[in-house]
């Protein structure tokens, strides 16, 4: 009986990329199916699956495919680098093509197959106050907080603080504290960056709506683009994250991340639990 009805329920595939981890549904060809109470129950890792984000794959007419993100508070997310990387590398093995174009809540963005792996260009970093969203005009460049962070943009707000060494801080109080910040009408994810050579970044991250990950594709994009704005390394660096190596290259038409992606599993969610939403 049980069996039945796990069968009728809600398939799913879990991914990860550098250990940023993710339930992805593809919807392509029905209704979404993704509430506020769906991404919460679900993000919960002992009353659900548990997942950083939620993306749901939708058809578009203007892109290969529309994709929308979601925390596991149940909030919804302008962006996510990794979960497009995710979701474009289960395109491209998909369709065997090696470019698509998928829509974001902050536009078009292109992904493309080179030589194995995965590049989405992220676009342009947003730098204007009210682009980022910070809640009165002020120079996005320096941030009237302690630690004097950079906002940057990236379809999703970000606040990245460069330390001389990233495994003294505290991410999770000083990332919660800063996430709340009323400089921040929509609260904001929290970048810890270390410098280590004019190529490299050591990068630790609390995210908004989720808290502390392994890694934060829109994050490591605004982290190179704070690090190369204040002079301190070039616009193409390697960072390495909580969960492993992600690489960034800042160039006229956006900023390009790469990196690695996994899929995990495939399942399906019983009508038994979408029941007790
Ligand atoms: N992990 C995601 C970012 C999630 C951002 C989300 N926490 C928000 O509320 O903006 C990434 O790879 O870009």
């Amino acid at each position: 009986m049980s069996t039945v009805r796990d069968q009728t329920g809600l398939a799913f595939m879990k991914w990860h990329g550098a250990g940023n981890d993710f339930v992805i549904f593809d919807s392509r060809g029905r209704d979404a199916v993704t509430t506020e109470a769906l991404a919460r129950r679900l993000g919960n890792r002992h009353r659900g699956v548990g997942f950083d984000q939620l993306a749901e794959i939708r058809d578009s007419d203007t892109a290969d495919v529309e994709l929308d993100f979601w925390n596991s508070d149940g909030s919804r997310a302008g962006a996510c680098g990794n979960a497009t990387r995710c979701v474009a590398r289960y395109l491209f093995d998909e369709s065997g093509r090696d470019a698509l174009t998928i829509r974001t809540e902050r536009g078009v963005l292109e992904a493309r197959l080179i030589d194995g792996d995965v590049h989405v260009n992220m676009g342009q970093p947003q730098t204007m106050w009210d682009e980022v969203p910070l809640s009165k005009p002020m120079d996005t460049e320096h941030l009237p907080l302690d630690g004097d962070p950079m906002a940057v943009g990236m379809g999703n707000p970000h606040a990245v603080f460069f330390v001389d060494d990233v495994s003294a801080v505290d991410v999770a109080e000083r990332g919660r504290a800063v996430e709340f910040d009323p400089l921040f009408p929509q609260r904001t994810n929290v970048e810890f960056a270390e410098v280590r050579a004019r190529d490299e970044i050591r990068m630790r991250v609390w995210e908004r709506g989720t808290g502390i990950t392994l890694a934060c594709g829109s994050g490591a994009c605004a982290t190179a683009v704070a690090a190369a704005t204040r002079g301190l390394t070039e616009r193409s660096v390697r960072m390495e994250v909580d969960g492993g190596w992600l690489a960034l290259d800042w160039r006229d038409d956006g900023v390009w991340m790469t990196g690695p992606t996994a899929h995990v599993f495939d399942a399906v969610l019983t009508e038994a639990f979408l029941e007790s939403l």
